[in-house]
């Protein structure tokens, strides 16, 4: 198991056509909601005031998270920054 702190920017060019557009984002919320029902994508929480999300990432491996998130659909108009997270030494649990 490996925990990943994740941020996405999102920036979709404003001359996208709207009906890709919207499929996209539409495709890109049935990806996530799958993902976070297999437990792979356990919080995603929004930025307030920015097209930006800070997710948890729990999985396999550095491997199987470059595969989650390459199929993004929005992943060509993202930025991504990722912190890989171990516990911490004075966690209780
Ligand atoms: O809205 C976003 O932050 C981008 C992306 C992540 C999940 C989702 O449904 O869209």
């Amino acid at each position: 198991m490996a925990l990943f702190h994740v941020r996405m920017d999102v920036a979709i060019p404003r001359d996208l056509d709207p009906k890709v557009r919207d499929e996209t984002i539409a495709k890109e919320k049935a990806y996530s909601q799958e993902l976070q029902r297999s437990g792979k994508w356990p919080e995603i929480w929004r930025i307030v005031g920015q097209y930006s999300n800070i997710s948890i990432f729990d999985v396999e491996s550095a491997d199987e998270l470059h595969e989650i998130l390459w199929n993004l659909p929005l992943f060509p108009y993202m930025k991504i920054e990722i912190m890989p997270l171990t516990r911490h030494g004075s966690d209780v649990k």
